[in-house]
């Protein structure tokens, strides 16, 4: 197989605080009034080339609010790969661990958004099927290092969950957010996530249970915890998420602030990002703080247009944050 990796010497390596075992995709993102029907076409009123994949973002938000970052992941030996590997470079993620292949794309999200900031999302993996065990090894000692690791479902899912593994092994902190999600997901991956993190859609599709609602929201994070998770949050857009745990079962719903959202696209890889800074900078503070703090940043970032290009900078945002 034809692939490549950065030349690093050891000095150069700064061990990560927050690494992220996950995807890259290229955005080809579409602005339309409305998001077209089965076999409709419509007119879209601007088209922009982004980045996104929800493993990278979720980096990207880690790494603004200020913490030392790692990515994981594969990309193609084509421009939408280089470019990416540059993207990460200008936002401080280290890319000791990104692999370039000749035998696949870098992964592509076309991407619909309507006037109200709902979207429609049509994913390519390409080389994110490609990240195996093999790179994994290499990255085995920042990941023992590391004090959070986060994992998602744009890679293959064994991949993933031998993330969570080694980085338990370890003792390190886990985050696992199951999307897009699957329904018939390896039961391990509820044992091996400190954290389970997931959406409406997804935790109805892991529970069978309808989440309209914080209460609905409450009673599959209940079904969750019985699979064996340990901390369930379960983000529910605008109304903010509801958390549950092994130690506090009731659920418990925290809202965020009310804003006016332009584009929802990467808000639960915000609120993810940010969950992991907290966790790992922050070990002391509650899961309902770090939960309020993660709802407000990832509330700044459905203000703006764009996935990564709407997640706010420590700078940005009010120091009563830190
Ligand atoms: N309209 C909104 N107003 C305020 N905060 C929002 C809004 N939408 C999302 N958020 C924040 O973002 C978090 C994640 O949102 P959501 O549940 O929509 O994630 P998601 O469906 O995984 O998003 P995406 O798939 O677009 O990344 C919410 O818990 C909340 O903190």
């Amino acid at each position: 197989m034809s692939q490549s990796w950065p030349s690093v010497s050891r000095a150069e390596m700064v061990t990560p605080q927050v690494i992220v075992v996950g995807s890259c995709m290229t955005d080809l993102v579409s602005v339309t009034p409305r998001l077209p029907k089965a076999g409709e076409t419509i007119h879209g009123s601007k088209f922009f080339i982004g980045f996104g994949g929800k493993g990278a973002n979720q980096c990207i938000q880690a790494a603004r609010l200020g913490v030392k970052t790692s990515m994981v992941c594969k990309v193609g030996k084509d421009s939408f790969g280089n470019d990416y590997i540059a993207n990460f470079t200008k936002n401080h993620v280290s890319t000791d661990f990104v692999g370039q292949t000749a035998e696949a794309a870098t992964g592509a999200a076309s991407i619909i958004v309507n006037a109200e900031g709902q979207n429609a999302i049509v994913i390519v993996a390409g080389a994110n099927l490609l990240l195996d065990s093999e790179d994994l090894k290499r990255a085995s000692t920042a990941i023992s290092r590391a004090n959070v690791l986060v994992c998602q479902l744009e890679i293959r899912p064994e991949i993933s969950l031998e993330a969570l593994k080694m980085a338990r092994s370890s003792g390190v902190k886990t985050i696992f957010n199951p999307a897009p999600a699957v329904a018939q997901l390896d039961p391990e991956f509820f044992t091996h996530s400190d954290i389970f993190c997931c959406n409406e859609s997804e935790a109805e599709i892991l529970t069978a249970a309808p989440v309209n609602s914080p209460q609905e929201a409450g009673t599959a994070g209940a079904l969750l915890l019985e699979k064996g998770c340990k901390v369930v949050i379960i983000t529910l857009g605008g109304e903010g998420c509801v958390i549950l745990s092994q130690e506090d079962p009731t659920p418990k719903h925290i809202s965020t602030n009310k804003v006016k959202a332009v584009d929802s696209t990467g808000a639960g890889d915000s609120f993810v990002g940010a969950l992991a800074y907290y966790m790992a900078l922050y070990p002391h503070l509650c899961m309902e703080d770090m939960v309020k703090r993660s709802n407000y940043i990832a509330s700044v970032s459905v203000q703006t247009a764009g996935t990564q290009t709407s997640y706010p900078h420590r700078a940005e945002l009010p120091q009563g944050m830190f």
